[in-house]
């Protein structure tokens, strides 16, 4: 279904970026609604680059594109974009954590740097906090904080002026997992119930199947799919999932004459198989007869996100060139 282009919250339009020679970004086109939504990618693929151009951070090398209605500047950044850093918070990878503050103090002064009066920023820090589950350690020194501490806390600089999308790089990032269930549970939270839009920079599957609805899959600086976590997931028409009931063997052996492939994770009598292209679901039905077994399911499989991922990478992995690629 298409959308009115203004409707959309990141829209870019062929963007690359170059360090140097080298293409960190290629080509890049996305047209991506408000929601939740994963950035998947494996270290190096761009997503940091990504999240920097749509901060108005790094300037793009050429294409355009817009973000929260805001045109991205290409070339150059002449001036920054104030008023799309109002409506963004961005939490960065690495630590920029100001030593020697306390954490209230921290998330204010944050809020001071988005613009708002000291009050208000004291205020909304405060509430970010608590709401963060920090209440009890905000009047602690940071140096003082555990790692899921410090990366609540760098979510709660991002929150502090209210905006309504979030840049997120990599926010589980060191975790342990009791601390990443309590940071993806509170990202779920704050698009689900609070309505705010996120681009969730990982390279963990698990994060994005858990809170986003979208994905976008960067690879070598291209984008190698992007959708609904269940539209791409189900765009292959070529898996089912069968069971049977009686001695498969048989019934194993018939469909792999037919080119149908069973796949590693089948148990003797649940087969996940790909079929042939031209394929038609009554040769299961005729196969079955034939071999003497009863088919009681059949239904399409799709993809884990996992499989979809290392699909869509899997072209690169005869390409030893593809870092040369990316240089000229
Ligand atoms: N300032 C820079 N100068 C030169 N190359 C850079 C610069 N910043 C990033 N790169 C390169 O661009 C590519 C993409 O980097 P980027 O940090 O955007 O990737 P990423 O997907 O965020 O990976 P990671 O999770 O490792 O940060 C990498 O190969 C990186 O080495």
């Amino acid at each position: 279904m298409s959308q009115p282009a203004d409707d959309f919250l990141i829209d870019l339009q062929q963007i690359t970026r170059r360090y140097g020679e080298f293409v960190a970004l290629r080509e890049v086109t996305l047209q991506l609604p408000p929601g939740r939504i994963g950035l998947l990618g494996p270290n190096g693929a761009g997503k940091s680059s990504l999240l920097k151009l749509l901060m108005g951070l790094l300037p793009a090398t050429s294409g355009s594109g817009k973000i929260l209605g805001q045109t991205l500047q290409i070339g150059e950044i002449k001036e920054a974009n104030w008023e799309l850093r109002r409506m963004i918070g961005f939490m960065p990878e690495a630590d920029a954590l100001v030593p020697g503050l306390r954490g209230v103090d921290y998330v204010t002064l944050a809020g001071e740097l988005y613009g708002m009066p000291r009050r208000q920023a004291q205020r909304r820090a405060h509430e970010v906090l608590t709401y963060l589950e920090l209440e009890d350690a905000r009047y602690r020194n940071l140096e003082t904080y555990s790692t899921g501490m410090k990366q609540r806390l760098k979510l709660a600089q991002a929150l502090v002026h209210d905006p309504p999308m979030l840049l997120l790089d990599e926010p589980t990032s060191g975790l342990d997992p009791a601390s990443r269930d309590t940071m993806l549970r509170l990202l779920l939270e704050l698009g689900r119930d609070h309505g705010k839009s996120m681009l969730l920079s990982t390279h963990l599957l698990a994060d994005v199947e858990r809170v986003c609805e979208r994905v976008v899959i960067l690879f070598n600086g291209e984008v190698r799919g992007q959708g609904t976590v269940e539209e791409l997931c189900a765009r292959r028409q070529d898996r089912y999932r069968i069971s049977v009931h009686g001695d498969a063997t048989q019934f194993r052996q018939a469909l792999q004459r037919q080119q149908v492939t069973i796949l590693p994770d089948s148990s003797p009598l649940d087969l996940r198989v790909l079929v042939p292209p031209q394929w038609s679901n009554r040769q299961f039905f005729t196969l079955a007869a034939e071999s003497g077994v009863v088919l009681r399911q059949m239904q399409r499989d799709d993809e884990t996100l996992e499989e979809l991922f290392l699909r869509s990478v899997a072209a690169d992995k005869d390409l030893a060139t593809s870092d040369a690629a990316r240089r000229g």
